[in-house]
């Protein structure tokens, strides 16, 4: 789905006490950055919300995923996850991949499903989870190895030939939906995809549907429409029925506290959130940042300098993690008071582009824990995605100090930080370390968290229609390990 991402109106403050960094920081630029998109989980005050669960119950065929996506359509939120019942098929044993090639093994019954597993991911995904769903392949009767990352949603659709079938997971429904078709034209579709897209003959496909497909919908689907707060019959066909649930579903997300006609955060950035700590300016800083800045700084020296300010960052970071108070015995068996970081401490990266402060923190704090975080933008959706993690086993009970090169739109952090909250850790005891940071990727990450400390070595101002930081130091990354000619390219 495509959505603007950027607006443009009028002014923004501008930041930075040094006349110096000014001088290089500041562009008069006469705009402040809306944010459409703003990150799941919240609703337009900032509380987090359970998702809308939309529940879409029907025989086979009867267009159950046709209605799920002109939801989708209509909706036009940004936040939508599709989840369907088929990705939960029990993973078949040799006889009964046997029995299935033959059009002999019963697809329809309720035991064919894992519904634990099915209640269990929906449940996580309502509560802004991340989970991961099976990938079921229709000619093979198996579960690919693939598996897809779900994260998050303010909406999710979830459809399947029972999808009432268990009351705990109609408990998770918020809105259940029976498509009615008749059966005639069930079966008629039914064929065609059969033969077209799962690899059937039309011989086995009339006779599993006779065997176990027509029975199974008298005794299960059918009586399951009594469950329905909504009956449509004749699925996208049927504009008036359709109009009339996009109503009840819009409804049901605004009554959430989501907004649908903005979906937007107004950050007009005029102050900064208390929560956020730049460090001091200094002329030794300025001058690092600068050489940073500069396009014409070759791979050796934009990789000294930033180890440098890296080391100046860390340095401030450790100040903002919790200390205790502790007597010590001196050399001469007086007592002085002391300070000791009171809980272990323990370094995530967002990798890449964290990596290279991760490797300095480990250089500053003996014996850390280290732990990592793949999360990449979309390039066509613009989103964070998140790919992989590896994190300390003790990490619910740390200080985490969460290491990212840059936050410009802030949607990076914020997905990091969902997932260090997924894994217990206290929203209080996470501090954001970054060389650069946005003003509107710091609005956002303290509007979603205002817990956070969120720690930067430099504010910049502004963004480009890209989403780049403006005027930023080009993408880390790439010019910290050399993975792009510098020379002649201009910074992002
Ligand atoms: N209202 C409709 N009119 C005509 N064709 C439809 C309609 N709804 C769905 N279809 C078609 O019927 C087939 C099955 O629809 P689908 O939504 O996949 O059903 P289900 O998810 O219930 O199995 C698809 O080819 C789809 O394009
Ligand atoms: N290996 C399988 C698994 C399921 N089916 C049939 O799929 C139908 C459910 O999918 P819909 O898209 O129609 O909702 C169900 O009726 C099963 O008979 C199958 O044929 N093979």
């Amino acid at each position: 789905m495509s959505r603007t991402r950027v607006r443009t109106v009028s002014l923004c403050s501008t930041a930075g006490s040094d006349e110096d960094e000014k001088a290089i920081a500041a562009k008069p630029a006469k705009r402040t950055v809306f944010m459409a998109g703003r990150p799941p989980w919240y609703d337009v005050a900032g509380k987090q919300q359970e998702a809308l669960v939309i529940g879409i119950c029907g025989g086979s065929a009867s267009g159950k995923t046709t209605v799920a996506h002109q939801i989708i359509q209509e909706l036009g939120v940004s936040w939508v996850c599709l989840l369907s019942m088929d990705s939960f098929y029990k993973v078949l044993n040799p006889e009964e991949k046997a029995q299935a090639a033959r059009n002999e093994f019963n697809f329809d019954h309720p035991n064919a499903f894992d519904v634990d597993l099915l209640i269990d991911t929906l449940g996580r995904l309502k509560e802004g989870k991340k989970v991961n769903v099976p990938v079921y392949d229709f000619t093979t009767h198996s579960r690919l190895p693939d598996e897809v990352v779900m994260y998050g949603a303010n909406v999710i659709i979830f459809e399947g030939i029972l999808a009432f079938c268990a009351a705990e997971l109609r408990e998770l429904l918020d809105v259940k939906v029976f498509v009615k078709e008749d059966d005639d034209v069930r079966l008629a579709r039914r064929l065609v995809r059969d033969t077209k897209e799962r690899g059937r003959d039309l011989e086995g496909a009339i006779k599993q549907y006779t065997t176990f497909v027509y029975p199974a919908f008298k005794q299960f689907i059918e009586p399951a429409a009594r469950f329905a707060d909504v009956v449509i019959p004749g699925g996208v066909s049927n504009s008036v029925g359709m109009d009339m649930l996009i109503g009840y579903v819009k409804k049901g997300y605004q009554a959430r506290g989501f907004d649908l006609k903005q979906d937007i955060i107004d950050l007009r950035l005029t102050q900064m959130p208390k929560s956020f700590h730049q460090m001091p300016s200094s002329r030794q800083l300025v001058s690092l940042m600068t050489s940073m800045r500069d396009r014409d700084t070759d791979l050796d020296r934009f990789v000294f300098a930033s180890e440098r300010v890296m080391k100046l960052l860390i340095e401030f970071a450790l100040s903002f993690v919790p200390y205790d108070s502790v007597q010590v015995t001196m050399s001469d068996g007086s007592s002085v008071t002391g300070k000791r970081v009171t809980k272990q401490l323990v370094g995530v990266a967002i990798v890449r582009a964290g990596l290279p402060l991760e490797k300095v923190l480990r250089d500053m704090v003996r014996d850390i824990a280290v732990g990592q975080l793949l999360i990449q933008t979309n390039p066509s959706s613009g989103q964070p995605e998140f790919f992989h993690q590896s994190l300390p086993k003790q990490i619910h009970k740390s200080t985490v100090l969460l290491l990212d090169a840059s936050i410009a739109t802030g949607q990076a952090a914020i997905m990091a930080i969902r997932v260090l909250l997924d894994h217990g850790v206290a929203e209080e005891n996470i501090v954001l370390v970054t060389l650069l940071a946005s003003k509107m990727g710091v609005c956002s990450v303290a509007y979603a968290y205002p817990k956070v400390t969120i720690v930067a070595a430099n504010l910049d101002t502004d963004l480009d229609d890209d989403l780049h930081i403006l005027p930023g130091f080009g993408n880390f990354g790439d010019r910290f390990y050399g993975t792009t000619a510098i020379k002649g390219t201009s910074p992002k």
